[in-house]
């Protein structure tokens, strides 16, 4: 089951360094939202408290409220790990476990979290996830072989069905097609056309040809200077921000005229 996303006067830091201010937006379940923006202007930061990966780092906190469907993620009482095992997400570069065979980096979230299986149904998780991944028919012969022993593009769709095998109902993307070659990043634009059925999709990307492609809605953030916070400018559907922007600074970024 997909979720909502919502965050309300989000503002998040590093320390006392405030580097994202004042978010406002509700993402819907079953849709695929792009964060675009200059360097530094906080995708990444506000895409780790998604499913609080941002606390983490000593110091570092957030103000406000982030709701998956109802529930405030940082209400006192939630519990981090659950949180990110309903929100899913996956790294620029792929990092499938090196020496894990295919099959048991499909199965890691189980295993990291304790949860035995019995073989038929580990079997038919790892079959589900690859298939679900677009991976399935390359790997199928090989499932004892380690993952390292794929491409690039391979590897981040092996990360892929990890994430989907513990059935999140979200999946957080940053820049995941940024280490991939051309070919490979088109298998993974047209798979997160397909997650998309089952999943919430958040993607953080420098690539306007892809958020073009493959998001239904556009997040634009910008940064006013160095030491300034970030902060969401426009949020809409893509055809109309990379058509008819309302704010300025949107239509100059996607020009290409700065960032
Ligand atoms: N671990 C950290 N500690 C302190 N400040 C940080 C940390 N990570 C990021 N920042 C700061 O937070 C701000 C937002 O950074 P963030 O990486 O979220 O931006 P971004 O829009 O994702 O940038 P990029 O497109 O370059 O990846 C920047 O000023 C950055 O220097």
């Amino acid at each position: 089951m997909s979720k909502s996303i919502e965050a309300i006067d989000l503002d998040v830091y590093y320390g006392s360094f405030l580097a994202v201010e004042g978010v406002n937006v509700r993402i819907e379940p079953r849709t695929v939202t792009a964060f675009i923006g200059p360097s530094g202007c906080g995708k990444t930061t506000f895409l780790r408290t998604m499913n609080r990966m941002h606390e983490v780092l000593p110091n570092a906190t957030v103000k406000g409220q982030l709701l998956l469907d109802a529930e405030d993620i940082y209400a006192s009482g939630v519990d981090p790990v659950r949180v990110r095992s309903k929100v899913g997400m996956v790294f620029q570069r792929p990092n499938p476990f090196p020496t894990m065979s295919i099959r048991d980096n499909v199965l890691a979230g189980f295993k990291l979290n304790g949860i035995r299986m019995g073989r038929a149904q580990a079997e038919e998780i790892t079959e589900r996830s690859l298939k679900g991944a677009n991976l399935w028919n390359e790997v199928k012969d090989r499932l004892d072989k380690p993952g390292s022993g794929l491409s690039g593009g391979q590897q981040q769709r092996l990360c892929i069905a990890r994430t989907i095998a513990v059935q999140p109902e979200v999946i957080l993307m940053d820049e995941p097609c940024s280490a991939l070659d051309p070919i490979s990043t088109l298998a993974v634009e047209d798979l997160i056309g397909d997650l998309k059925e089952h999943f919430t999709i958040v993607i953080v990307t420098h690539n306007m040809q892809q958020a073009s492609r493959v998001s239904d809605k556009t997040a634009f953030f910008n940064i006013a200077g160095t030491g300034k916070p970030g902060k969401l400018i426009e949020f809409d559907y893509t055809d109309k921000i990379f058509s008819n922007p309302n704010e300025q600074s949107t239509e100059d970024y996607i020009t290409g005229r700065f960032g």
